[in-house]
């Protein structure tokens, strides 16, 4: 995107405060008016003063008082639209700085798991809050300096032409060396600039996946080395950035010198011109005004251009996400779902993430209302992906999926997915309060709810130890509490929200055997009446499901109830015989797959 494109549409996201920003922009020409009525009011009143030299001319004292009282009147004007303009314009770039924050923040959190899966927290954090305040920069700027420079260049330059136009002319090419010199720069720097970006967000991904990180860091004795790598970012950041910082002082360091030379050619030229008598001394200090005034609006405007050169490519990044379309969409024609029963099939469903290896292949079932379907494989096989397509993480690239009957892709996404609750593997938590952890599944919980959905999930006593109960914050993803525990507190999120489908991938790896006996029994009263697919490794847990799917290389490759897999003697029994093993050694009293 050109850049000045890009500024077109930064601008363009004003519209929702058009008016307030078109009577700002108006404001400002009135600005640019009242400024230029200056020097001109200076140079008549010293016309005034210079003819009453001459023997016999008396002091036109009706002229000098209109002169003066003009020149008073535009000051005043200048100094309260100055005030109104400055006041309004910060307030309405911060008003919309924080809106496209906020519109970009909920776009982003909508965007698939697959754009999610491919750029970093860290980074979309840098992309949002630094693209947000690099238009605030720029809507600031335009308001309180570059509109009103613009504009007086503008209407500056004829003027002087019209007042003199040799003396014009000298300013002429005075903007015309100042536009080629910025063409250059801009030109030389542009893709410099954009590496220099990269970089920064480079940074901020480095940086924020360290800090998220903090405890193999520092058990991997890594922190030295972490520290070291971000210098290397930093020290090329620094690289790419030192170029660009020079030519862009090399730029202001000439213009500063074409405006010196402007304003010594303009008093030569004038003082040339006076002693011609082809120019009044009012004349030519009208045109060091000029001059002077023209020269601080060229400076306003290249350091307008700089500015925007060096947030441009913020800008274009924050662009680049907010244009990302979700993948996963509302149809046009998509219905709420209401309470859904539970009915679920899969036909001929396939869905690769890179478009080249399949990560689900062909899998077709059908699972009743009420039904357990567990879903085991080797790690890889698929399943979490599948129960994933489900509520519409993603769009499989063929095949249907069809709850109650209904296409999943007809229904709005809310509703379907407030039909389907789900325990991640991991348990993703808010830095928040239990509460609002748990709010997270019923909004409007009430204390009791929650003490119960606790309790169900097996952590009524581990709520009892924290030091604020219910309003105890647990720290970035749960940091404050232990696997089992933070588990525990998503399974109860999950109780709260109720939904008609449970999905539970591995809900229960991180529970110690006697929790997960308890829990267990806890998920089975949850688990009756509702459809419910669950993932797991330990095949104990399983046990009594209705139906167990075999995944292997995202096909499903042996059906049927735990009994009748084990008869069979294929897939699932070798997987059986190895847990058996393999718990038979480690714990020889545990709870194996038979005792259960
Ligand atoms: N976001 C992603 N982007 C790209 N590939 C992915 C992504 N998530 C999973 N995969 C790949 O898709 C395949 C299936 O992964 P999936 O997580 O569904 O397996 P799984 O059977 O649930 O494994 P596990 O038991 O270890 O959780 C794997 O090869 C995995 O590497």
């Amino acid at each position: 995107m050109s850049i000045i494109r890009l500024y077109a549409r930064v601008l363009s996201l004003l519209r929702d405060e058009a008016r307030l920003a078109l009577t700002l922009a108006l404001a400002n020409v009135a600005l640019a008016a009242a400024l230029f009525a200056e020097p001109v009011l200076f140079g008549r009143l010293i016309d005034v003063l210079a003819r009453a030299q001459a023997p016999d001319v008396p002091l036109d004292t009706r002229r000098l008082t209109l002169f003066a009282g003009l020149w008073v009147a535009f000051g005043l004007f200048s100094i309260a639209m100055g005030v109104v303009v400055a006041l309004h314009a910060d307030r309405l770039s911060h008003r919309r700085r924080l809106a496209v924050m906020a519109r970009l923040f909920e776009h982003v959190l909508g965007l698939p798991l697959s754009f999610h899966g491919e750029n970093h927290s860290g980074r979309l954090l840098k992309v949002m809050l630094e693209g947000a305040n690099g238009m605030a920069s720029l809507w600031l700027s335009f308001f309180r300096e570059h509109c009103a420079a613009f504009v007086m260049l503008v209407v500056l330059l004829p003027l002087s032409l019209v007042i003199n136009l040799r003396l014009g002319a000298l300013l002429l090419v005075l903007v015309l060396v100042f536009a080629v010199l910025i063409n250059f720069v801009l030109r030389r720097t542009q893709t410099m600039q954009g590496t220099v970006e990269r970089y920064h967000s480079a940074l901020a991904e480095r940086a924020s996946d360290a800090l998220g990180n903090v405890p193999v860091i520092q058990s991997f004795t890594r922190i030295e080395a972490e520290a070291r790598a971000l210098r290397e970012t930093t020290d090329r950041l620094l690289a790419a950035q030192t170029p660009v910082l020079s030519w862009w002082a090399l730029a202001t360091i000439s213009t500063r010198a074409a405006a010196t030379l402007t304003i010594l050619a303009v008093f030569l030229l004038g003082t040339w011109l006076h002693l011609r008598g082809e120019a009044s001394i009012g004349e030519i200090v009208t045109f060091m005004s000029l001059a002077t005034l023209l020269i601080g609006r060229l400076e306003q405007a290249v350091g307008f251009v700089n500015v925007l050169f060096m947030q441009a490519p913020k800008i274009a990044e924050f662009f680049a996400v907010a244009d990302t379309a979700p993948t996963v969409a509302d149809r046009p024609d998509a219905v709420a779902a209401g309470q859904l029963s539970g009915a679920v099939t899969f036909d001929g469903v396939s869905f690769s993430y890179d478009g080249k290896r399949s990560a689900v292949a062909d899998v077709t079932f059908a699972v009743s209302p009420g039904e357990t379907v567990a879903l085991v494989g080797a790690t890889g096989s698929g399943k979490s992906t599948t129960l994933g397509l489900l509520y519409r993480a993603f769009d499989p690239q063929s095949g249907t999926i069809s709850v109650d009957g209904r296409d999943i892709r007809s229904l709005t996404l809310e509703s379907l997915r407030h039909n389907i609750g789900v325990v991640f593997q991991e348990p993703m938590l808010f830095a928040r309060s239990i509460a609002e952890n748990l709010a997270a599944g019923k909004p409007d919980a009430s204390e009791d709810e929650m003490r119960a959905a606790l309790a169900k999930a097996q952590a009524s006593e581990f709520l009892a130890r924290q030091p604020d109960g219910l309003a105890t914050v647990i720290g970035e993803r749960g940091r404050t509490l232990s696997g089992g525990e933070r588990q525990r507190l998503s399974i109860a999120r999950v109780l709260l929200k109720n939904p008609p489908i449970l999905i539970l991938d591995e809900a229960t790896s991180a529970l110690d055997a006697a929790t997960e006996a308890k829990l267990q029994k806890a998920l089975e009263a949850v688990m009756a009446g509702r459809t419910t697919f669950v993932i797991a490794h330990r095949l104990a847990t399983i046990r009594n499901a209705d139906r167990i799917l075999v995944f292997s290389d995202g096909r499903i490759i042996e059906s049927g109830t735990f009994a009748e897999l084990v008869a069979k003697g294929g897939h699932f029994a070798a997987l059986a015989r190895a847990q058996f093993l393999a718990e038979a050694e480690t714990q020889p009293e545990g709870a194996g797959i038979a005792e259960t």
